[in-house]
């Protein structure tokens, strides 16, 4: 599903990571861990093609991804890739709904189809009686909610999330959770997540620990075979 080659990122004269190798399966929710400043999210970033690395290749369902630019780029990312983050960038002035077609709606799908598949998204995250709601009338955990029904939208290969629970109450962040693997379950939706929280990384179906811009193992030797 998803496989990194050597990837090497410097800021400057920082090396933030320092040839990370990587391969997920479809269908496996993978946490990633370590301490702060690992490069944990450099690593998200870049994986999921907001960012580009300075060596090394990635491969989507045998795509190679790393090479795409411009408008290719944007469009495949648009089609492929679903984000979640901390804060949820929901557009203030659309409500739940039109929050979640929006993607689809850039990737030209009728809007008939789009709705449709939209209102049945939000009601399998509990958000039926929400759909007309700014983001502003839902509560934080209703907004991460309406912020991954919006990753799903376009039906992506995998959901990269940079700390998805950061900005939740413990409830809402074990909600979250179940949700994550309801998704698995139901549609064998494939996550990379990023976080702190040890539940989340417990109920995971792999964890990945970073240290220093590598991927290490569970006694923190640098790991070569992941
Ligand atoms: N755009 C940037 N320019 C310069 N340095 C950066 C940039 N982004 C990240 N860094 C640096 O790269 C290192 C790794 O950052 P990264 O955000 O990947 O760490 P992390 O493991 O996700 O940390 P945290 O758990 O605190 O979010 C840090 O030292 C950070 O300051």
């Amino acid at each position: 599903m998803l496989v990194a080659k050597n990837i090497f990122k410097k800021y400057g004269t920082l090396e933030v990571l320092k040839g990370v190798d990587l391969t997920i399966v479809k269908g496996e929710i993978v946490s990633i861990v370590g301490s702060s400043g690992a490069g944990k999210s450099t690593l998200l970033h870049i994986l999921g093609t907001l960012d580009s690395a300075d060596k090394g290749e990635i491969y989507l369902e045998d795509q190679r991804v790393d090479t795409l630019r411009g408008k290719p780029l944007a469009r495949f990312r648009n089609e492929h890739i679903g984000f979640v983050f901390q804060f949820h960038h929901l557009l203030p002035e659309f409500n739940a709904l039109e929050n979640v077609c929006i993607p689809a709606w850039i990737a030209g799908k009728r809007k008939k189809e789009v709705t449709e598949r939209a209102v049945q998204l939000l009601e399998t995250l509990h958000l039926k009686g929400r759909l007309e709601n700014k983001p502003q009338q839902l509560s934080g955990g209703e907004q991460q909610r309406v912020a991954i029904a919006r990753a799903l939208i376009n039906n992506p290969q995998i959901i990269f999330a940079d700390e998805p629970t950061g900005n939740l109450d413990s409830k809402n962040a074990k909600e979250l959770h179940e949700l994550f693997i309801q998704l698995r379950t139901q549609f064998n939706q494939t996550f990379l997540i990023v976080t702190h929280n040890e539940e989340l990384a417990a109920v995971s179906d792999r964890t990945i620990h970073m240290k220093d811009g590598k991927i290490i193992d569970a006694v923190g030797e640098e790991a070569t075979i992941i």
